[in-house]
């Protein structure tokens, strides 16, 4: 289990982390809610060790690991915008983590060769970055961050950048994905909708505060989070749009 208690992170006169807690169990999603500038960046970064907190604790099953390297820590921060090794192919940009870590050629093999069929990228093993859509690369981005089972991954509004239909593929494969290999995930978004698909636990971030809801109906139903409204505001979209047919 992932246990946060009291982040705290300042830049300059900024309080830019207040006092953040939560806990994640294993093989959870927590999605949280978040509007650009409130700190959701500064976070993730926090928990994956690029960022030093000022004050507060990080534990991985009762054991610390604020005091621990980014890269021991193992807690995966996967880009808005896919960061992939523009010179390694496909594959190789998958096996990289597996590479690192010295994982035998036939487990790199077998482990490489699973993702890239549960991403649905067969037939592009062999594809440059360069030679792929930005679905694809997000998945070739997220199928190297997972790859080597990681703790903790942490997504930052990863498919923001992409299309509303290639944006909701890639919401599937990683409800898929995040089954298949029990993942661990803090999965920021400021997108209502996306949250509501891809959390097991909901939060909210705001002004540096995170709240943690005890359910998605509480979720939706805090005035604070806007969900309501927003779901409101689409039915009545959809509704407008049959009188138009
Ligand atoms: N290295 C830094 N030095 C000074 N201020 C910073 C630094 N990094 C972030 N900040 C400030 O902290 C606040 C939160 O930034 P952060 O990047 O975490 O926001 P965010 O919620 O991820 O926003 P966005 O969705 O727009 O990326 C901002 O006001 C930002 O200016």
């Amino acid at each position: 289990m992932l246990r946060v208690n009291s982040i705290e992170k300042r830049f300059d006169k900024q309080d830019v982390l207040k006092k953040i807690s939560f806990s994640l169990s294993e093989g959870e999603v927590l999605a949280v809610l978040g509007k650009s500038g409130c700190g959701k960046t500064t976070l993730l970064k926090v928990l994956a060790g690029l960022e030093s907190q000022d004050l507060g604790e990080i534990s991985w099953d009762n054991q610390p690991v604020h005091q621990l390297s980014a890269a021991e820590r193992e807690m995966v921060y996967v880009f808005q915008e896919p960061m992939l090794f523009p010179h390694l192919n496909v594959f190789e940009n998958i096996a990289f983590g597996l590479r690192i870590r010295k994982y035998s050629e036939t487990e790199v093999q077998q482990k490489v060769d699973r993702m890239i069929m549960e991403l649905a990228l067969e037939g592009h093993e062999r594809k440059l970055p360069s030679q792929l859509s930005g679905g694809q690369k997000q998945r070739v981005a997220f199928g190297r961050a997972v790859v080597f089972s990681p703790r903790v991954l942490l997504l930052d509004e990863p498919f923001a950048s992409l299309d509303p239909q290639t944006r909701s593929t890639m919401q599937q494969v990683f409800l898929k994905v995040a089954r298949d290999y029990q993942i661990t995930a803090l999965f920021v978004t400021h997108d209502v909708k996306e949250a509501l698909v891809i959390g097991d636990q909901f939060a909210l971030m705001e002004d540096g505060q995170f709240t943690v809801y005890k359910d998605k109906e509480t979720f939706v139903k805090d005035p604070v989070t806007g969900v309501q409204r927003e779901l409101l505001f689409w039915k009545e979209i959809e509704h407008k749009s049959i009188e138009i047919r």
